[in-house]
C-alpha cells in the first residue's frame, strides 16, 4: 500500500438509476453490478406514482440484495418503508432525516443532499444522517443543478468528521481522480454508467478510483 493509499478513505461506487428502468434495465443493472464492486444503487424515478415505482423496484431490489448492494430509494420515506428498502436519499425538500429514522429504523441508510454547504452537512449529521452528499462537482445533463461544489469541500469534511461523504454530479472515470484524492467515501454516478456500456463504465470507474488512490 502506498502512503497516499493509507491516508485516503476507501472510495466506493454508488450507482444512481436512469429515469427509465423498464425494458432491459434489470439485465443492465445485473451487468453493472457484476462488472466490479458497487456499494449501493439508488432508484431515482420522477413523475411516476408510488404503486408503479414499487412494481418497478421489485426485480431491481432483488438483483441488489442477491449481490449485497444496498438498495436506496430516492425522495420518499414512505416508499422506502413500503418496499423495505435499505435506505432513503433525501433532498433538502424531501423530508426530515429525524422523521426518516423514526419510520425506517436504526438499520436504515439515510442520505441527505447538502449541495455545496458545510452548514447543511453539519445539520444533516446532527439529524442522524448516515451520509452527506455534496455536488454538483461537474456539469451534468441528468438534472438541472443550482449548486457547484469543489473538491476542497470533501477534504474539509473528511478532516473533521467520521460521517461518510458522497460526491455527485457529472462524475466520470476521466474526471473522478480529484474527488477520490480529496477523500470522497463514495462516488455517485448515473449518466456515465447508463449512457453506454454499463459494465465497461463500472470497470472503468473502479480502475480510475484505484489509480487515483495510488497516485
Ligand atoms: C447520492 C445523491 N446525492 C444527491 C442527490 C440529489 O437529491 P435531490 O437534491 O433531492 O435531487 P433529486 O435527485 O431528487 O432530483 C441524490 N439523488 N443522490
Ligand atoms: C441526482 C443529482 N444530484 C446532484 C446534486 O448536485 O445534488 S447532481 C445529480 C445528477 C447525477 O447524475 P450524473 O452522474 O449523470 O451527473
Ligand atoms: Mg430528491
Amino acid at each position: 500500500m502506498s502512503d497516499n493509499e493509507a491516508t485516503l478513505p476507501d472510495c466506493q461506487l454508488y450507482l444512481i438509476s436512469p429515469l427509465d428502468v423498464t425494458g432491459s434495465f434489470p439485465e443492465r443493472l445485473t451487468r453493472a453490478l457484476e462488472a466490479a464492486p458497487v456499494a449501493a444503487f439508488q432508484l431515482r424515478l420522477k413523475d411516476i406514482d408510488q404503486h408503479e415505482i414499487a412494481r418497478l423496484a421489485e426485480p431491481l431490489q432483488r438483483i441488489c440484495a442477491d449481490r449485497d448492494v444496498a438498495f436506496i430509494v430516492n425522495d420518499s420515506i414512505s416508499l422506502a418503508k413500503r418496499i423495505g428498502a435499505d435506505g432513503v436519499h433525501l433532498g433538502q425538500g424531501d423530508g426530515d432525516p429525524v422523521e426518516a429514522r423514526k419510520i425506517l429504523g436504526r438499520g436504515a441508510q439515510i442520505g441527505v443532499t447538502c449541495h455545496d454547504s458545510r452548514h447543511l452537512a453539519m445539520e444533516a449529521g446532527e439529524a442522524g444522517a448516515d451520509y452527506v452528499a455534496f455536488g454538483a462537482f461537474f456539469p451534468t445533463v441528468t438534472k438541472a443543478v443550482e449548486h457547484q461544489a469543489a473538491p476542497d469541500l470533501l477534504s474539509w469534511w473528511q478532516s473533521l468528521f467520521e460521517l461518510p461523504c458522497v460526491a455527485i454530479g457529472g462524475i466520470t472515470a476521466e474526471n473522478c481522480a480529484p474527488l477520490v484524492r480529496a477523500g470522497a467515501d463514495f462516488l455517485a454516478v448515473s449518466g456515465a454508467v447508463w449512457r453506454d456500456d454499463e459494465a465497461a463504465a463500472v470497470t472503468g470507474l473502479h480502475e480510475a478510483i484505484a489509480n487515483a488512490r495510488l497516485a
